[in-house]
């Protein structure tokens, strides 16, 4: 594999490559911002792509906010975007729930282990959900649980889901619940799986760690709705209708936005290191995963 091309400072070789493309899937996490901070210039560069005619997708493995939410903190931070330019991993799971697996009703109902973002998107779709962010489930276990969780008193027979994202208010009830859902078959789905989630120029834990319990304890990985799971890429294509050879994947993370839009056989990716990855990573002869070229921060590809 060619060796990422550096494009910071040299303007030639970023209006060269800003030329190869009509369509530019964002990244947010990582790359616009970290957590509330945005980084520089990037209203500035998003405008700059606008006026040179661009498509702009904002594609985020962040299930804890929807497309609604992302709309506000876009306003928010002075990002100009439109509500119909953001595609999540909690709408690409909601999508996938409701229009491709498409359990037959009752038992089609869904188990949340995440925040706001995905009831949201859920409720979007028309997809019945408990659990989530149901103040009922933010409790200690008790002795009566397991047994309720056992005979399946406490449990919904219409649930035939579970599906995990970030959750900020994890705790053993809503995993054993979950976990007693999954020992009677029902489908695990998670909206992405990354092990670690940029916030305050740090990392924390991330999706993936939030569900790690539940894979170990029920021996199998979730199917996952987020980058760089292809199946969001041809809903994200389905809905945006664009020539692939034309779009570029920008993205901090390899083995999620750059694996996305290789997988997905884009015409170009490019890595910035405001986010989770650091160039020796792809850098290194033997990386598995490497962009097309790399910037310091988005804001460079500022003319
Ligand atoms: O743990 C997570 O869910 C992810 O770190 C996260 O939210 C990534 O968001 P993205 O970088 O895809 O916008
Ligand atoms: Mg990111």
């Amino acid at each position: 594999m060619p060796q990422p091309k550096y494009l910071t400072g040299d303007t030639a070789a970023i209006e060269e490559f800003l030329s190869r493309f009509d369509v530019f899937l964002f990244d947010c996490d990582g790359v616009l911002w970290s957590g509330d901070h945005l980084f520089p210039n990037v209203p500035e560069t998003i405008e700059m792509l606008r006026k040179k005619g661009k498509q702009l997708v904002f594609v985020t493995n962040n299930s804890t906010k929807s497309r609604a939410d992302y709309k506000k903190k876009f306003d928010k931070l002075g990002i100009p975007a439109e509500v119909e330019e953001v595609f999540g991993s909690s709408y690409s799971a909601a999508v996938y729930i409701a229009r491709i697996l498409k359990l037959p009703a009752p038992k089609n109902k869904v188990f949340v282990l995440g925040e706001s973002g995905v009831e949201q998107e859920l409720d979007a779709e028309g997809v019945l959900y408990i659990g989530g962010t149901d103040a009922a489930f933010r409790r200690d276990i008790e002795p009566e649980d397991f047994t309720n969780l056992a005979n399946g008193s406490a449990l919904d027979p219409d649930v035939g889901v579970v599906l995990t994202g970030l959750d900020f208010h994890l705790n053993y009830l809503k995993m054993a619940t979950a976990f007693q859902y999954l020992q009677r078959g029902a489908v695990y789905l998670a909206t992405n799986i990354d092990s670690t989630l940029p916030n305050a120029h740090s990392l924390f834990p991330g999706a993936g760690a939030s569900g790690a319990g539940l894979t170990k304890a029920i021996g199998k990985e979730p199917l996952s709705l987020g980058k760089p799971s292809q199946a969001m890429m041809d809903a994200v294509e389905g809905k945006f209708q664009f020539d692939r050879s034309r779009a570029c994947m920008i993205g901090d993370r390899l083995n999620t936005d750059i694996q996305f839009g290789i997988d997905g056989k884009l015409g170009g990716t490019l890595a910035v290191l405001t986010g989770v990855s650091k160039k020796e990573e792809f850098l290194a002869e033997d990386a598995p995963t490497k962009p097309m070229a790399y910037v310091n921060s988005l804001g460079d590809l500022l003319m």
